[in-house]
């Protein structure tokens, strides 16, 4: 791993775990310095970036996180059937303006049911949401449409929004830049790699700054370095104040996340 590299992954860990921008801003600039005069390979010198990160995090701390404000999604008495399979049975899920929400539990318990049914896009046997604000739904699958650009893709959903086509253009490219993907290229969907196209979806799910957001395994297909982008930018996006709700089968991120809803149990708790 080059300097940039390293320096890069240790200014997202900083940032994840919510070392105020200032401070962020002077350890990195401090550890440049001292790469590039000492030179080195940053491991040797610093060890991982995450290590690093956690030191720095126990010296001079975190920024307090702004406090959690009115309830944006309330899921209450879900029911769903199919058939006689009985899919989810009385769930209850609350989450709040700047709070982050993980739908746990094994295959098929009923995960994106759940949420299809929060997006409005399946209707529960029993049960209601509330949602208040606008919404934005990223699909586990599908979402995108074959014969057309990225920038199709980010006109047409900001004409839904009532968006301009100039503004959502550039609203999508620079949401796609914060996954390390370059929307510009004049690809069309269908030639995008499985991973792109999931960017492409959930670009376009954040595209009208959506006061709820519902993403279904947003990183399938994700690089490593992808995925950390992916953290930072829900990390971003919740401190901005949004409701996020993912559905997620990786379980060591459940400590960035504030609610855990697992459908196994049925219970959701309060994770910090
Ligand atoms: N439209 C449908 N008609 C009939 N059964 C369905 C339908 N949609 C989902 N199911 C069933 O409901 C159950 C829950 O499916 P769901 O996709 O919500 O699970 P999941 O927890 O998201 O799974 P995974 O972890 O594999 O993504 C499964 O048994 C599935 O087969």
């Amino acid at each position: 791993m080059n300097a940039d590299e390293w320096l890069r992954i240790f200014a997202a860990e900083l940032h994840q775990r919510r070392v105020a921008n200032d401070a962020a801003r002077h350890v990195v600039a401090e550890a440049a310095t001292h790469l590039r005069e000492g030179g080195g390979d940053p491991w040797l010198v610093f060890g991982p970036p995450q290590a690093y990160a956690a030191t720095i995090v126990e010296s001079i701390g975190t920024a307090p996180r702004p406090r959690p404000g009115p309830v944006r999604l309330d899921a209450r008495g879900i029911t769903k059937r199919y058939g006689r399979h009985t899919v989810l049975r009385d769930v209850a899920l609350t989450v709040r303006a700047g709070q982050i929400a993980a739908v746990v539990g094994a295959n098929g318990c009923g995960k994106s049911t759940f949420l299809r049914i929060c997006a409005g896009l399946v209707s529960p046997d029993a049960g209601e949401v509330t949602v208040s604000g606008r919404l934005g739904y990223c699909p586990q699958q599908g979402g995108t449409a074959d014969f057309l650009l990225p920038d199709e893709h980010f006109v047409l959903v900001g004409a839904g929004q009532g968006v301009a086509r100039g503004p959502a253009r550039r609203a999508g490219r620079a949401a796609a830049r914060q996954l390390g993907w370059d929307a510009q290229d004049d690809v069309l969907a269908r030639h995008l790699s499985g991973g792109t196209r999931q960017k492409l979806n959930l670009t376009m799910s954040t595209l009208a700054a959506p006061d709820v957001l519902l993403l279904d395994e947003p990183y399938q297909g994700f690089d490593q370095g992808s995925y950390v982008n992916l953290w930072d930018q829900l990390i971003r996006l919740r401190d901005e104040g949004r409701a996020i709700v993912v559905v997620t089968h990786l379980l060591n991120q459940l400590d960035r996340v504030d609610v855990v809803l697992d459908l196994t149990t049925g219970n959701p708790g309060d994770h910090r």
